[in-house]
């Protein structure tokens, strides 16, 4: 099958496009982070290329989404210059029916849950892989920790019932170094009952800058699906 057919592409394709199509002139957007997004940077990029969007300014989540906002012409700018955004667009690892989310699949987690919580409108964009009945199904939550704090870290969450891996590079010998400098451990918990309880309860740990539970955040999840062979993008 070629690239093109990748049918987990094509549904991220779509629901990037139906997210950057949402963008109006004038706003202020939240860039996210990961491959679904990619696809949403780039078509508002070409929206802007084609003088279809004006005005537009990305608060990028992530070294990944500058880089990427760049390539496609999307102008930038930070939290010290804007007051308000008025649209963020991100992807998440799961989604459960709360709309409640485990995101930091790229480790991008704490700048994501900065940009992403100050959204007026915050859109989530996935394929259809990511809806869970509950939050901890498949993934393990990303807890972003200070380098000199990861031994007691573990211990406290490994305490909590979870099971700990400290994220490995890929391509990089020795461990995932965020954009902030730490580092990541992955934590799979048997399930998670009371995401907004556990999401502060990890939060509450020395040592810990962010663990990738969201909650309350999410205004419209927009899920990539095939339906007859074609990709077709349902609203939650
Ligand atoms: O949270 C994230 C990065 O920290 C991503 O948004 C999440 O991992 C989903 O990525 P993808 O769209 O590539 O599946």
């Amino acid at each position: 099958m070629s690239d093109a057919m990748d049918p987990v592409k094509l549904m991220k394709q779509q629901v990037g496009k139906a997210a950057a199509d949402r963008v109006k002139s004038g706003s202020i957007v939240g860039l996210g982070t990961g491959s679904t997004t990619a696809f949403a940077i780039q078509f508002l990029g070409d929206r802007i290329k084609s003088g279809e969007l004006t005005d537009i300014k990305g608060v990028p989540t992530s070294f990944q989404a500058s880089v990427l906002a760049k390539q496609y012409g999307i102008p930038l700018t930070t939290l010290d210059e804007v007051e308000r955004i008025h649209i963020g667009i991100d992807g998440a690892d799961e989604v459960d029916p709360a709309k409640n989310l485990i995101k930091g699949g790229g480790a991008a987690h704490t700048r994501e849950k900065v940009v992403d919580s100050l959204a007026e409108e915050f859109i989530v964009v996935v394929d259809q892989s990511k809806i869970v009945d509950a939050l901890g199904s498949t993934f393990p939550v990303p807890v972003e920790v200070l380098p000199m704090a990861i031994a007691p870290v573990m211990r406290a969450l490994e305490k909590l019932g979870g099971k700990t891996d400290l994220r490995m590079g890929v391509n990089k010998d020795g461990p995932v170094i965020t954009d902030q400098g730490n580092m990541v451990i992955d934590t799979k918990f048997e399930s998670i009952a009371n995401p907004p309880e556990l999401e502060a309860i990890l939060n509450n740990i020395p040592g810990v800058l962010e663990n990738g539970i969201f909650v309350n955040v999410t205004d419209l999840v927009l899920i990539g699906e095939i339906k007859d062979g074609q990709p077709i993008v349902r609203e939650m």
